[in-house]
């Protein structure tokens, strides 16, 4: 039987989704939120003439003929303007950022000028009138779009929407995944674990992926193997926009993941996927929920996440699917050819004087290896069936790190 591909599975997965409806927030609350409406200023930037720099603000046929001599006869602060006007052979002494007073057409660095105590002699010229001054709405004008929707509130983002005088945002509301480990040998961190028993580590790097991809994360505990337990925590995500489980998705005795989920209501799409490592990723829809079941296996689990989840999360939050954008880089060491399954084979990178990134595989690629996972940096992406590859040939990678 043939597995489903990787590429078909992801369709699947994101079919039909679209963004979340949008909620108000607070400026201070922006930050990593999507916009789901345009932001527009509520001022103009600069909102005057502003000096570029510290020196004096005087009239351009003041300084044709240098040296100048020209009286000083105030100043001009950042906060504190000058409230005359520049007359005739005049010269106001000026601070970056202070409005340049009427009748002043170029500011001259206060290294071009020789200052006393009531003149200031201007030496040498830099430039053309007009010179040093940040004319008024340069930046933005009140009315104007600064932040088109879709855009994600990263730190320039955030910095622009508090220079507009923005205090509320309209953005998209955050996906929530609930996460649910499955298995008898589980028990959570910090416990101390019988000689038979293991720590649900997988969702705490699950939960730290939704967050790093913008979602909400609804931690639901660990369900024993058994069906009751099972329902009853896959009944308490009702709610949430994803369901994620991990474990139990194979072909042992006790995966019963897949027949409680569909007892449950979901409508199985697929299980079982030409993907290394994951093959048994289940798939389905409850309703409006999307229910992706992930394979146990440490890596498994959070190598799916990467591939299927973040496109999810992306779709929910009308963000672009960042790894449709495939990534390349050098192979530093062999490949071996690839059996059927699409390979994501653990790697670290360098980069070269050239500013190539150079990858270099994990020597073991067991799906169970959590401490050289959190040294990998990127997957190196194989095709099914690819042939042997060289070092110094191009690869495909999807990088890791969010
Ligand atoms: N006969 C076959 N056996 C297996 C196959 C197969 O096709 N035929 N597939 C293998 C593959 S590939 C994978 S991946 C695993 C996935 O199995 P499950 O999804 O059923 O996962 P479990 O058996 O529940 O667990 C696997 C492994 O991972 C550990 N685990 C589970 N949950 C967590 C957690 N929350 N935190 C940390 N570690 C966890 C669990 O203890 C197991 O060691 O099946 C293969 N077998
Ligand atoms: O495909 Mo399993 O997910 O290799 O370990």
């Amino acid at each position: 039987m043939s597995l489903l591909p990787v590429e078909e599975a992801l369709l699947r997965v994101v079919k039909g989704l679209k963004p979340l409806s949008a909620e108000t927030v607070s400026l201070g609350h922006a930050r990593d939120r999507v916009l789901a409406e345009a932001v527009t200023a509520n001022l103009t930037q600069p909102p005057f003439d502003s000096s570029a720099m510290d020196g004096y603000a005087v009239r351009g046929a003041d300084v044709k003929d240098l040296p100048a001599t020209l009286k000083l006869v105030g100043q001009s602060a950042a906060g504190e303007g000058y409230a005359a006007t520049v007359g005739a052979g005049q010269a106001v002494r000026i601070f970056t950022g202070a409005p340049v007073p009427r009748g002043a057409d170029t500011v001259v660095p206060q290294e071009n000028v020789d200052a006393e105590k009531d003149t200031a002699r201007v030496t040498i010229r830099e430039a053309e009138p007009g010179r040093h001054i940040r004319p008024h709405g340069q930046d933005f004008h009140r009315g104007e779009t600064v932040l088109e929707a879709g855009a994600l509130m990263g730190p320039r983002q955030m910095m622009l929407a508090a220079a507009a005088n923005t205090t509320s945002l309209k953005v998209r509301k955050k996906p929530i995944v609930s996460i649910l480990a499955t298995g008898d040998e589980l028990v959570p961190p910090g416990f101390d674990p019988a000689p038979d028993q293991i720590i649900s580590s997988v969702p705490y790097g699950l939960c730290a992926l939704v967050l790093s991809a913008g979602g909400e994360a609804d931690m639901l505990g660990i369900a024993e193997d058994t069906p009751d337990s099972l329902s009853s925590l896959i009944a308490a995500a009702a709610d949430s926009d994803i369901l994620v489980t991990v474990g139990g998705a194979s072909v042992g005795d006790r995966d019963l993941v897949g027949q409680v989920l569909q007892a449950e209501g979901m409508t199985l799409d697929f299980w079982k996927i030409a993907m290394r490592p994951g093959k048994p990723l289940i798939f389905g829809t409850r309703g409006k929920q999307r229910v992706l079941g992930l394979p146990g296996n440490p890596v498994s689990a959070m190598v799916c996440a990467h591939v299927f989840l973040r496109p999810m999360l992306a779709r929910m939050l009308g963000l672009p699917d960042r790894d449709a954008v495939r990534q390349t880089a050098i192979l530093a060491g062999p490949l071996k050819e690839n059996g059927p399954r699409q390979h994501y084979i653990r790697a670290t990178s360098k980069w070269n004087g050239a500013g190539e990134r150079l990858v270099s595989p994990q020597t073991s690629q067991d799906s169970s290896l959590m401490a050289a996972f959190a040294k990998a940096d990127c997957l190196i992406v194989r095709a099914p069936e690819a042939p042997a590859a060289e070092r110094g040939e191009t690869v495909s990678i999807l990088p890791l790190d969010l």
